[in-house]
């Protein structure tokens, strides 16, 4: 359903020649020559990727996280883990779509009509080579070695034991040299065809950096047919070649993890008074190369005198326990004290709201993704602790959640 304050622009007859992820590629580029934050994603499941290009930076700033309600503004979310001057929470203004489902027509708001004749030339100019995708300012992290690493797990395991925190959420950053050639865009097309079930994104924003990332898991969600849906997925194991997801067997260690996450989301249900949502699993469920125990959350928003459920529910769930650990602010202090790195936007979250259609938001946890650097990428794992976390393993799962997007680095 076409939003009745957009403008459709036409696609000129040069731009022919240039298939959809081609356009894709050109908006793109014509974001990040002009200095546009710009976002590329995939919901999983569907055909087609879309594109989003806030006019500015300045109006990609934003305070809370978004509202999910179909009257609120149209935009892609990028939020990182713990808001800091270094990593800004964003909400970048959809001044211009692209659907690749909708080839032929470029959308742009009326907010951004100034940009029009800059972009309607832009659409007839000759595709370009390079792109110079937009630099984060910061220095990379401290990435831990495997000592280092199973040192923090040891003292997260402590933090337990003493119940300082009742589950904890440790992670590390890894740093890889960028192959010869390299090409975000094109590592991006890869990872769209390598992981068809996850949320697929490539972010890029003047001074904030750029990150590439296929995430299995759902924050918030708000369906057009009026559905919140939300999960808890914790627990980690390799998908073994021909192994089928419900051959797998999890040991007492995920079961209780991911039971915690779950008792989390319930615990947010209740400080809102909600009894009436549907609870499916634990089930066991793919990602990538590994599997994971899931368990889903569906409330129809319909039956429920909550109008405001998704954003009430969203503000609540970030950080999951998933990504941070409970009680949540426990977690989060003995991250803060022990890590030792800035995760930025990795286990923040992001993802489209109101894009596709006023009330439909898609919100995920900024999981398996990396952060592009000029001439290396910066990539993140985590590894949920309880009391029974053996360091060794928790290092080789995060080796193992590391290799989802290094796959794009082969
Ligand atoms: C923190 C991450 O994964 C979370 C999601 C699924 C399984 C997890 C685990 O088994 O520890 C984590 O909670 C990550 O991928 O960096």
């Amino acid at each position: 359903m076409p939003t009745p304050e957009l403008r459709q622009l036409r696609w000129p007859a040069t731009a022919a020649g240039l298939d959809t992820l081609g356009r894709l590629r050109h908006l793109a580029a014509g974001a990040l020559r002009t200095g546009r934050p710009l976002a590329l994603w995939r919901e999983p499941d569907a055909a087609q990727p879309r594109l989003l290009v806030a006019r500015s930076l300045e109006a990609s700033f934003t305070g809370l996280p978004p509202a999910l309600e179909a009257q609120a503004p149209a935009g892609f979310a990028f939020f990182p883990f713990r808001d800091s001057d270094h990593n800004p929470a964003l909400f970048l203004p959809a001044d211009v779509r692209y659907d690749a489902a909708e080839p032929d027509v470029v959308a742009v708001s009326a907010a951004a009509n100034d940009i029009v004749p800059g972009l309607a030339a832009w659409l007839a100019a000759p595709a370009v080579e390079t792109l110079s995708w937009h630099r984060s300012q910061q220095p990379a992290p401290h990435t831990a070695t495997e000592a280092e690493y199973m040192r923090l797990v040891s003292e997260g395991v402590a933090a337990i034991e003493t119940r300082e925190v009742v589950k904890v959420v440790t992670s590390r950053a890894a740093r890889r040299p960028l192959p010869a050639g390299f090409d975000a865009f094109a590592a991006f097309a890869k990872l769209l065809a390598k992981y068809p079930r996850a949320f697929v994104s490539l972010v890029s924003v003047p001074g904030v950096g750029t990150w590439l990332g296929a995430t299995p898991e759902v924050l918030a969600e708000v369906t057009a047919d009026g559905t919140f849906r939300t999960m808890a997925l914790a627990g980690t194991q390799p998908l073994a070649p021909g192994m089928l997801p419900q051959q797998a067997i999890w040991r007492q260690k995920e079961i209780e993890e991911q039971a915690l996450v779950a008792r989390y989301i319930v615990s947010c249900f209740k400080q809102l008074r909600l009894r009436e949502y549907h609870e499916t699993g634990p089930r066991t469920a793919i990602a990538g190369q590994l599997l994971h125990l899931r368990t889903d959350f569906e409330v129809n928003l319909n039956n429920v005198p909550f109008p405001n459920l998704g954003t009430d529910m969203l503000r609540l769930l970030h950080p999951t326990s998933a990504v941070g650990g409970m009680p949540r602010q426990a977690a989060m202090n003995f991250i803060q004290e022990h890590e030792g790195y800035d995760r930025a936007y990795y286990s923040g979250f992001l993802g489209p709201v109101n894009v596709a259609a006023p009330g439909v938001a898609r919100l995920y946890v900024n999981l398996r993704c990396l952060q592009l650097r000029p001439d290396e990428a910066v990539l993140y794992a985590g590894t949920g602790l309880t009391v029974d976390s053996d360091p060794e393993r928790e290092w080789q799962e995060t080796q193992m959640k590391l290799q989802t997007v290094s796959a794009v680095l082969q």
